[in-house]
């Protein structure tokens, strides 16, 4: 049995994942953190997350229930990511991360605990994306050598903070390595005004934000007569919870090590 604590769980994906625990049988809640201060701390989290009294209370510092727990589950913002990381590296803890928006350097630090301890940490958590990234990985090699222009749409809901998506950053990182170029190079973030035409080699990305959409990825492949779009819709939050405590699962039984759904699911 997994014992799994949720930080953020007053969130839109902490709510869920309490939810995702409670159904999975391999894993048992051990706890919920919320933000220090926070006049919700004290609260049942099963309440908080709409399913019930589930007699886990609400607590706001990971010092609180260091013993309770085998591995954490993050999807917050990535200062408070990275603490965590190093709360969970300083006390034996592996961790399932699913924030998004990290710089550079924050990505470098992340990178770093890999040596310490082990972690998934994936921008999207859904076996269905994953897949989807084997799809681009097949797409990009047949068609963007040969004319194609690749452009990469998501949509999300009118509260998210970071931009393009991190999945969206990830599908452009898989068609860039598939075709040898470099995101940082071709990747194109914006067009405004007189930007003239596009070049061969650029990847385009175009970002979409409004009312409840959970989340939808498009990679375009198009060309004179012809455009082939492979998209991603999720409907629900549930397919990355499910995700994050299959991961979960995963990571308790590894040493350390830095990996991503693509090894819990086994497409790596
Ligand atoms: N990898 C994946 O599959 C997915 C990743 N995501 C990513 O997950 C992240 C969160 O998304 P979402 O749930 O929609 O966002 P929310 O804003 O709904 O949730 C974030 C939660 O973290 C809490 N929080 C902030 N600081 C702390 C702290 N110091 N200690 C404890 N809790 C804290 C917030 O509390 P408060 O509200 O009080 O500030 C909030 O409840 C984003 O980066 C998003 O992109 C989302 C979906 C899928
Ligand atoms: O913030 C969200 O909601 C989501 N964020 C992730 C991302 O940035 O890719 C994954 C998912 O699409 C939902």
């Amino acid at each position: 049995m997994t014992r799994i604590a949720i930080v953020g769980v007053a969130g839109r994906m902490g709510r869920t994942l309490v939810n995702a625990v409670q159904q999975d049988a391999e894993a048992t809640l051990a706890g919920g953190i919320v933000e220090p201060g926070s006049s919700l701390a004290g609260a049942d989290i099963g309440e908080l997350a709409g399913i019930g009294k589930l007699g886990v209370a609400a607590a706001d510092s990971l010092a609180a229930i260091v013993d309770d727990f085998d591995v954490l589950i993050d999807f917050t913002a990535p200062q408070v990511t990275l603490a965590n990381l190093a709360f969970c590296a300083d006390h034996g803890k592996r961790i399932v991360i699913g924030t998004t928006g990290l710089s550079d350097d924050e990505l470098a630090e992340l990178d770093g605990y890999g040596e310490r301890l082990a972690m998934v940490f994936a921008p999207n958590m859904s076996v269905g994306v994953n897949l989807t990234l084997k799809l681009l990985e097949t797409a990009a090699k047949a068609l963007g050598d040969e004319g194609y222009d690749i452009e990469v749409i998501e949509s999300h809901h009118r509260h998210k903070v970071d931009a393009p998506s991190g999945t969206a950053l990830k599908m452009g990182e898989v068609v860039a390595e598939s075709l040898g170029r470099s995101l940082k190079e071709h990747g194109v973030f914006e067009r405004v005004g007189q930007c003239g035409p596009r070049s061969a080699e650029e990847i385009g990305f175009a970002t979409v934000r409004a009312g409840d959409i959970v989340g939808e990825h498009t990679v375009m492949f198009a060309t004179e007569g012809e455009r082939i779009e492979i998209t991603h819709k999720a409907s629900s939050r549930m397919t990355f919870a499910k995700g994050a405590v299959r991961a979960a699962r995963w990571v308790a039984a590894r040493d350390k090590g830095r990996y991503d759904m693509q090894d819990v699911i086994g497409l790596a």
